[in-house]
């Protein structure tokens, strides 16, 4: 679904460089994909990469496919001519996400929240999906409330479902369970892991917590950090797992 093959990202700060390396990275349809490592190792800029916020400062391959009949972007075809207008499609029609707090807006109800990106993207959400998802999650009861009412885990819960309910094809967790004890994140992941596997979707976790994830996920990235001079951190992507669970 989504495929990266030698990308770099050189990242300036003053006099030092960061230099994150990707030989070659795979996500697919349904599969739950860790990507974890040390504070500052790159475990963003890869994300915000796949987002396609962050343009590669060099591509050899970087492609989505954006359909069930085999249709493949090249996405590093529409950077390299600068085509702002099909990137944002993309990043429409393509992305859910999920952050760390939930980034829920206080003053919409859960419901509103939950409806709110597909009203931006202009996608009708299917009749009943969301009190489906919602029952799923068990926030259903949450529907009708302000976010200031719920607790953590019941916001993140919301912020999956929000995630999930245009149907996206790919959903990117950014530290998804930061925020709540060990018990809520691992029922959490696991309802991830299940809707991404029911639902078809593709699922990139970046997280610091090995334990939670890896029991959990086919396929697993890390990085390899290693300090080239004062002025340059060079960073590699590499697999770690890449087995059934
Ligand atoms: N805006 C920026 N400009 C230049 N360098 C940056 C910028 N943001 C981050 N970096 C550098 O890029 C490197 C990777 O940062 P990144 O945020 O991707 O790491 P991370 O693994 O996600 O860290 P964390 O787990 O702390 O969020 C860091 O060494 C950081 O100093």
């Amino acid at each position: 679904m989504v495929r990266l093959e030698d990308i770099v990202k050189r990242r300036s700060q003053s006099e030092s460089v960061f230099e994150l390396q990707v030989p070659s990275f795979a996500v697919h349809p349904g599969q739950m994909v860790a990507v974890i490592g040390e504070s500052g190792c790159g475990k963003s800029t890869l994300l915000d990469m796949i987002a396609l916020v962050m343009e590669p400062t060099e591509v050899a391959r970087f492609e989505i496919s954006t359909g069930n009949t085999g249709g493949v972007c090249d996405v590093a075809a529409l950077w390299a001519r600068g085509d702002e207008g099909a990137l944002s499609a993309l990043r429409r029609d393509f992305f859910g996400y999920v952050l760390q707090t939930g980034g829920l807006l206080p003053f919409l109800s859960v419901r509103q929240n939950i409806c709110l990106p597909g009203r931006i993207k202009g996608h009708p959400i299917l009749p009943g999906r969301v009190g489906t998802l919602a029952k799923r999650l068990g926030v259903a009861g949450c529907l009708d409330r302000m976010p200031e009412s719920l607790s953590i885990g019941q916001r993140q819960r919301v912020a999956i479902v929000r995630a999930l309910a245009h149907q996206p094809r790919l959903v990117l967790a950014d530290e998804p369970t930061a925020a709540v004890d060990k018990a809520r994140a691992r029922a959490i992941m696991d309802d991830m892991q299940r809707l991404a596997e029911d639902e078809s979707v593709a699922v990139v976790v970046v997280t610091h917590d090995v334990d939670l994830i890896m029991d959990r996920v086919e396929v697993a990235y890390t990085f390899d950090t290693i300090e080239v001079s004062e002025q340059l951190t060079r960073s590699t992507c590499r697999l770690v797992k890449e087995h059934s669970p």
